[in-house]
Formats: C-alpha cells, structure tokens, sequence
C-alpha cells in the first residue's frame, strides 16, 4: 500500500483509534502519525505500545500540518474537540470521525470548522466490548462497512481520499444520510446494547432472590448480553444521549412487539409464537448468507465469564 497522507492526527485512541492506529502503520498509509488524547496515562500506554510517532495531550498541538484529523472520542466530546482543533487545522485538511450518532456530531462539530477545511462524519459498524488503547487490533475494520454522512456540497476529491482511506483498512464504503443513520443504528446496534445494559442489570437485581444461581447457571444466551452489556459506559452514556430521538422512537415500537409477544404467551398462541421465531431466525440466515461474519465480535477471544477473560 502507498502512503496516502503525509501526517494523520489521531485525537483518541481507544479501541477505536487505536485500531486505526495499527492499521495506518501495518499498511504505511501515513509519514508520520499525531496521537493526542486527554489523559497523560492513556497516552503513555499508547506510546508503549508504539502506536505512532508522536504524542501530545494538546489536539490543537496534534493537528497543527495533517492532512487527516481523525476525531475516535465519545460522541458527547465531540464539540469541546472541534472547538479545541478549530484554530490549528491545516488548510485543505480532511476532519472526520468515528461516532456512533451522527446528526449529534454533525450539529456539534459542524459550525467550528473553518471553511477552509473538508469535514466528512463517518462511521466504521465495527468494535467490539473492550475499549481503551490496549483493546485495538490491527484488521478490525476488515469487510465491515463504513458509513460517511456527508454534509451537502463536501468536496467530491476529498470524499474520493477518504473513501480510499477506509477501504485501505479493507471496509466497504457507504453514504448516508445522517438522521437515516441514526435510525437505522438505533435498531441494530443502540437497542441492543440498551436490552443488554437492562436484561443483564436485570438478572442482577434478582440476585438477591435467587442467591447467585444468576450468574453460576447463565447459559449462553445470557451470556451473550453479558459480553454486550460490558461495554463502555461513557460511550453508551454518550450514545444514548445523542441519540435519544431515533433511541425512544425504536424503543416504543420495541416495547409494543414485546407486549405482543407477552399476550401470544399469555394466551398460549403457539402459532404467534412459532410464525415470530420463524421468521427472525431466518434473519440470522440472510446475514451470514450476506457474507457478515456474525460470530466476529468476539474475535475469538475468552468469552467475558470465563476464567481471566
Ligand atoms: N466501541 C465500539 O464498538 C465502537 C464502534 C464504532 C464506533 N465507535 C465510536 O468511536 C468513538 C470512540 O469509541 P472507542 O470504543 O474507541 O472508545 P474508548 O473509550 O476506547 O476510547 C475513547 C478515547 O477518547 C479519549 N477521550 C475522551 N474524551 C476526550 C477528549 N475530550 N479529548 C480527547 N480525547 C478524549 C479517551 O481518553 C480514549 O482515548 C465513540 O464515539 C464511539 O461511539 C465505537
Ligand atoms: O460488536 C460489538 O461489540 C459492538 O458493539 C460494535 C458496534 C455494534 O453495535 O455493532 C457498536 C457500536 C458501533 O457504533 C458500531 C459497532
């Protein structure tokens, strides 16, 4: 691969920005890679691990000359950074992102960036329960979409760079339009984090009932909230926050099929029942059809219940 950027900054570098990290060095897609990140001690570890070629905890300091701003950091952190980098950036820059919501994003970065900058929203469908630096890994974003929603008028040459950029890093590239985003990841990456946060919470609660038999006798469907509900607070915070639109508008159609679920149950309609299960497992058919890997997330890794995972 030929280098595409001369100087990429990288503001956060968390599971995220630290996969793109590996990737950029593993594929020598940069001269020279910019870390920055607020806390001093993330940004040691990341020096350890020799993510880049220089570290700063300024973002302004990092953006100074890239020709690539990549912002990795909690949705809801996403404007005190663009008000940070605003006055720095080079002209001609790319700024983009990786957050989970977009039209948040977009509202909050959107009007501190100087005109002579091209900003591009994306959003890699990749990661995993783990966050901080020593969670990324190179390959992550491989055969995984990355979703840019692009403000009318973005300029067609830099669009092109940075397409070239994720496909690089082996993601299929998509564009949408931000509110659509927002929905459609309300339903297949927001709600269920939500239900895993809940039914896990859940089990919890009921712990004291059933004393500890929760957790020693949880089968893998359980088990499988459990790796969901173990991602990161802040960022799920933040995501909910951001997102609160799209979140409550799927939560309600969410909570009316669940009532229609509970009365077919009530009621002992096992034709509801049966039609229901039917049709949802031939989802999980048309997505490994569709040539998603399903079972990625956990890349092969201890599941999060056993011993030193
Ligand atoms: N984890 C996932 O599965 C996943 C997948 C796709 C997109 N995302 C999005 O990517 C972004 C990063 O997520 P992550 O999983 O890498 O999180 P993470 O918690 O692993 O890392 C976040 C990083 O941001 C830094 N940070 C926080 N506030 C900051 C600030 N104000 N200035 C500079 N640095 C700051 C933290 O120190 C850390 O380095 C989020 O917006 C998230 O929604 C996450
Ligand atoms: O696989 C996981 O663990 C993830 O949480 C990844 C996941 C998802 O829901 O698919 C989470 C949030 C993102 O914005 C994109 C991807």
């Amino acid at each position: 691969m030929t280098v595409q950027f001369d100087r990429i900054a990288l503001i956060g570098i968390g599971l995220i920005g630290s996969s793109i990290a590996h990737d950029i060095k593993r594929l020598g897609l940069a001269k020279e890679v910019v870390i920055a990140t607020r806390s001093a001690d993330t940004l040691k570890r990341a020096e350890e691990l020799q993510l880049g070629d220089r570290y700063t905890t300024s973002s302004a300091e990092a953006v100074k000359d890239a020709d690539l701003v990549i912002v990795s950091v909690p949705v809801g952190a996403s404007e005190s950074v663009a008000k940070e980098i605003a006055g720095s950036l080079k002209p001609g820059a790319i700024v983009t992102d990786v957050g989970s919501t977009k039209a948040s994003v977009i509202a909050q970065m959107q009007p501190h960036m100087p005109p002579h900058v091209h900003f591009i929203p994306g959003h890699p469908l990749a990661g995993t329960e783990k966050s901080g630096p020593d969670a990324g890994f190179p390959g992550l974003f491989e055969g995984r979409w990355c979703i840019f929603t692009p403000i009318a008028g973005t300029d067609e040459a830099a669009l092109k760079r940075l397409r070239q950029f994720w496909e690089a890093l082996g993601s299929k590239v998509d564009e949408m339009d931000p509110e659509h985003h927002d929905k459609v990841l309300a339903i297949v990456s927001h709600l269920p984090h939500i239900i895993a946060y809940n039914i896990v919470g859940t089990a919890d609660d009921l712990e004291a009932v059933t004393e500890s038999e929760v957790i020693k006798y949880s089968a893998s469907g359980f088990r499988d909230f459990t790796r969901l509900a173990a991602s990161d607070p802040t960022m799920w915070r933040d995501v909910c926050l951001h997102n609160k639109d799209a979140i409550l508008e799927m939560l309600a159609r969410f909570s009316e099929d669940l009532a229609y679920l509970q009365r077919a149950i009530r009621w002992g309609e096992g034709d509801k029942i049966f039609d229901l299960f039917t049709r949802t497992r031939s989802i999980r058919r048309s997505i490994i059809q569709a040539g998603q890997d399903v079972d990625a997330p956990d890349f092969g890794r201890p599941h999060p219940l056993e011993k030193n995972a």
